[in-house]
C-alpha cells in the first residue's frame, strides 16, 4: 500500500463509492424520536432500572410542593380568619404540616437526583462501551466509511448530548406535566374562572418561550460549529507548526485563529443574549400573570367567590405553573438534542458486522500456513470490480512476493488474506479451511499483518514490543491492543526477541533502552525505529503465517541493513506473504507472485520469472537499469 492509499483509508471514501446495504456507517439512524428512546434503553438498559421507583419519587416531591398552598389557604381562611377569631394552634399545625411537606419534597428531591445521576452514568457507560466496541467489530471498510474523527465523537460528544436529558430531562419532564395538572386540578376547585384567566394568560408565555428558544437553538448550533472551527484552526496550527514556520507563515496563520476565536467570542455573545431575553420575557409575562390574578381574583371576592386564602393560594399555584412550563419548553428542547446525539449512536451500533465470526466457527491446530485463494473476486462497496478471479496455491513456509504496478490489487489481496475484509466471490483458505468458518481467535493466533506503518502506542518500547505477546481476542477486526502486564518474563521475552532478531545493540543504544518512551504514535522514534518495534511484535506474536506490506520510507544505511537482517529472523521458517516495493524483495524470495490490473499474470521463482519474456522481467530489467 503506498502513502497515498494510506491517506484515502485514513480520512474517508468518496460519498458515490459506498453502499447502502450495511457495509457503511449512517451518518444518523431514521428511527423516530419513540423509536429512538426505545432502542436507546434497549441498548443501555441500566437508564430505565428502577424508573417506577424514581417517578413515584419524583410525584411524591411534586405533591409535596401543592401541600403549601393548600395548607396556605387553610391557615388564612380557617386559622387566622376564622369566625371565633384566630385559632394559634391549628395556625402551628397547619404551618408544621407545610414545612414537613416542604422537607419531605427536598428529601425526594434529593433521592430523585442521586437516583438519576446514577442510572444514567451506567446507562451511558454502557452506551460508549457498546458503541466502542461496536466499532472494533466493523470491518475497516466499514470503518472508513467515517472520518476518524467524526467516529470518536459519535461515541463521545454525542453520547453526551444524550446525558443531560438522561441524568434529569426525561424525568422532569413527566414530573413537570404532573405538577401542571396537580395545579391545575387545585385551582379548578378554589376557581374555574381563575383558572381559565391563568391558562389564557400563559399562552403568550409559552409563545414567546418556544418562539425564543428556536432563536436560542439556533444561536448555540452556531456556537458549536464556530468553537469546532476554532479548535480545528489551533489544532491544526498545532500540529502543523513545523511547516507553519518552515514557510513562515506565522502571522497568517495567526490572523486566522484570531479571527476564529472572535467569531467564537461574538457567536457566544449573541447566544446568551438570547437566552437572557427569552428568560426576561418569561419572567416577566409570569409576574404579568400574577398581578392579572391579583386584579381579577380581588375582583371575584369582592362578589363573593373566592376568600382570601384561597386567592393566595392562587398565586402560590400560579408560581407552581410557572416553572414547569418554563422547564418543560427547555427540556423538550434538550429532548431534540438528545435524540439526534442517541440517533448518531445508534447508528454506529445498528451498522452491521460484515465480517463477522460464525457460531460453529472452528478452531485450528498451530503449524505450517499453506494459503489458497480460489476464484477470488472483490469489488469495494458500490466501486468496480478491482480483483477478477484471482486463483492462487502458496505452498507452506514458502516466501512469497507480491509486486505489480499501483493500483494493481495488492494490498486488497492482503486484506482478504487477514480478513480484514471478505471476498465478494469465491474464498481464501488457510489449510484448507475457508477464513470464514475460522474462529477470530485461531485466526489472529496464525496469521499477522504487519503494515506499513505499524502503529505505536504512547508507552515504552518495552510495552510497545509486548502487544505482540496478546491476549487472543475473539473479535474481527480487533488488533493486539490488549497489553500484557510488563512483568519479569514479558521483559525477558522482549529481551529474547530483540536478542534473536539481532537488536541488542540497538536497544542497549537507546536513551533508556526497552523503557524508552516512543512518544504519542511512535513520534520520538524515527520511521525506521518504528519498523524495529513493529517487526519485534510481530516476532513475539509468532504467527505461523505473516502478511507483510514493505514500507516503502527510506531510512538510514544502518538502520536498512538492521531491518533486513530483523526481517530475515522474523521471516525465517514461515510462511510469508510479502506486498513487495522494492525488486530486491522479490529477487530474495522463494516465489514471485505478478500483479497485474486485478489478475494475476504470472507466479514462478524469481529466476524463472526474470528470464521469461514478461511483466516481471520487464519490471526487473529498468530496476536493474535504474539502480545498478
Ligand atoms: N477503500 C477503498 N475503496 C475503494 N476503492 C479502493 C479502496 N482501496 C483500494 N481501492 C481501489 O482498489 C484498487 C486496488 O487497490 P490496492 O490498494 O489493492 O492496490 P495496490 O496494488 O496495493 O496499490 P499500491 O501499491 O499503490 O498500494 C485500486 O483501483 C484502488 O483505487
Amino acid at each position: 500500500m503506498t502513502a497515498a492509499t494510506d491517506e484515502r483509508e485514513a480520512t474517508d471514501v468518496p460519498e458515490d463509492l459506498l453502499d447502502a446495504d450495511g457495509a457503511r456507517i449512517e451518518s444518523t439512524s431514521n428511527l423516530g424520536v419513540f423509536a429512538t428512546l426505545r432502542r436507546g434503553i434497549e441498548i443501555s438498559p441500566e437508564i430505565a432500572r428502577g424508573m417506577w421507583v424514581t417517578l413515584g419519587l419524583a410525584s411524591l416531591a411534586a405533591v409535596g410542593r401543592v401541600v403549601v398552598p393548600l395548607a396556605v389557604q387553610q391557615t388564612i381562611d380557617v386559622g387566622i380568619l376564622a369566625d371565633a377569631g384566630p385559632e394559634v394552634g391549628r395556625v402551628a399545625l397547619l404551618a408544621s404540616l407545610a414545612a414537613g411537606a416542604l422537607v419531605l419534597a427536598g428529601l425526594c428531591a434529593a433521592l430523585v437526583n442521586v437516583r438519576l445521576f446514577r442510572s444514567a452514568e451506567a446507562g451511558l457507560a454502557t452506551l460508549r462501551v457498546k458503541a466502542f466496541r461496536h466499532v472494533h467489530d466493523l470491518s475497516t471498510l466499514t470503518q472508513n466509511t467515517e472520518r476518524r474523527g467524526a467516529l470518536v465523537s459519535r461515541v463521545t460528544n454525542d453520547v453526551d448530548t444524550v446525558s443531560l436529558f438522561v441524568q434529569w430531562g426525561g424525568i422532569m419532564l413527566l414530573v413537570s406535566a404532573l405538577q401542571i395538572v396537580v395545579a391545575t386540578g387545585l385551582m379548578l376547585v378554589y376557581s374555574p374562572i381563575l383558572t381559565a384567566v391563568v391558562w389564557v394568560a400563559f399562552i403568550p408565555m409559552f409563545l414567546v418561550i418556544r418562539f425564543g428558544q428556536k432563536y436560542v437553538n439556533r444561536a448555540y448550533t452556531l456556537v458549536r460549529e464556530r468553537v469546532g472551527a476554532m479548535l480545528g484552526a489551533i489544532s491544526e496550527a498545532v500540529v502543523g507548526a513545523e511547516t507553519v514556520r518552515a514557510y513562515g507563515v506565522s502571522e497568517r496563520t495567526g490572523r486566522r485563529i484570531d479571527a476564529a476565536v472572535e467569531d467564537t467570542r461574538r457567536s457566544q455573545a449573541r447566544s446568551q443574549i438570547l437566552v437572557a431575553a427569552t428568560f426576561s420575557s418569561g419572567v416577566l409575562i409570569s409576574n404579568l400573570v400574577l398581578a392579572i390574578v391579583v386584579v381579577v381574583g380581588t375582583l371575584l371576592g369582592v362578589g363573593g367567590g373566592l376568600t382570601a386564602g384561597q386567592l393566595v393560594a392562587f398565586l402560590f399555584l400560579v408560581q407552581l405553573f410557572t416553572g414547569p412550563v418554563q422547564m418543560a419548553t427547555e427540556i423538550l428542547n434538550e429532548l431534540q438534542n438528545a435524540v439526534a446525539g442517541w440517533r448518531r449512536v445508534i447508528a454506529v451500533i445498528d451498522t452491521p458486522v460484515q465480517v463477522a465470526e460464525k457460531p460453529d466457527a472452528v478452531t485450528q491446530e498451530r503449524g505450517p500456513a499453506r494459503v489458497t485463494l480460489r476464484d477470488v473476486r472483490f469489488s469495494y462497496p458500490n466501486g468496480p470490480e478491482v480483483l477478477h478471479g484471482v486463483t492462487l496455491d502458496l505452498p507452506p513456509r514458502t516466501k512469497v512476493a507480491v509486486v505489480g504496478q499501483t493500483g494493481s490489487g495488492k494490498t486488497t489481496i492482503a486484506k482478504l488474506v487477514t480478513r480484514l475484509m471478505d471476498p465478494t466471490a469465491g474464498a481464501v483458505e488457510l489449510d484448507g479451511v475457508d477464513l470464514r468458518d475460522l474462529a477470530f481467535a485461531s485466526l489472529r493466533e496464525r496469521v499477522v499483518l504487519v503494515p506499513q506503518e505499524g502503529f505505536l502506542f504512547d508507552g515504552t518500547v518495552l510495552e510497545n514490543a509486548a502487544y505482540g505477546l496478546r491476549v487472543t481476542t475473539d473479535s474481527a477486526t480487533e488488533p493486539a491492543v490488549e497489553p500484557v502486564e510488563t512483568s519479569a518474563a514479558t521483559r525477558a521475552a522482549v529481551e529474547q526477541a530483540f536478542a534473536e532478531l539481532g537488536l541488542s545493540d540497538w536497544v542497549a543504544d537507546l536513551p533508556d533502552g526497552l523503557d524508552t518512551e516512543v512518544g504519542q504514535r511512535g513520534e520520538s522514534l524515527s520511521a525506521g525505529e518504528r519498523q524495529l518495534v513493529a517487526i519485534a511484535r510481530a516476532y513475539l506474536a509468532q504467527p505461523d503465517l505473516l502478511v507483510l506490506d514493505e514500507a516503502t520510507s527510506a531510512v538510514d544505511p544502518a538502520t536498512e541493513v538492521r531491518i533486513a537482517r530483523a526481517l530475515d529472523s522474523l521471516t525465517a521458517g514461515r510462511s510469508t506473504i510479502t506486498i513487495a516495493h522494492r525488486l530486491s524483495t522479490a529477487e530474495a524470495s522463494d516465489l514471485v507472485v505478478v500483479v497485474d490490473e486485478g489478475h494475476v499474470a504470472e507466479v514462478g521463482p524469481h529466476d524463472e520469472l526474470a528470464a521469461a519474456d514478461g511483466i516481471y522481467a520487464r519490471m526487473h530489467a529498468s530496476w536493474v537499469a535504474q539502480t545498478r
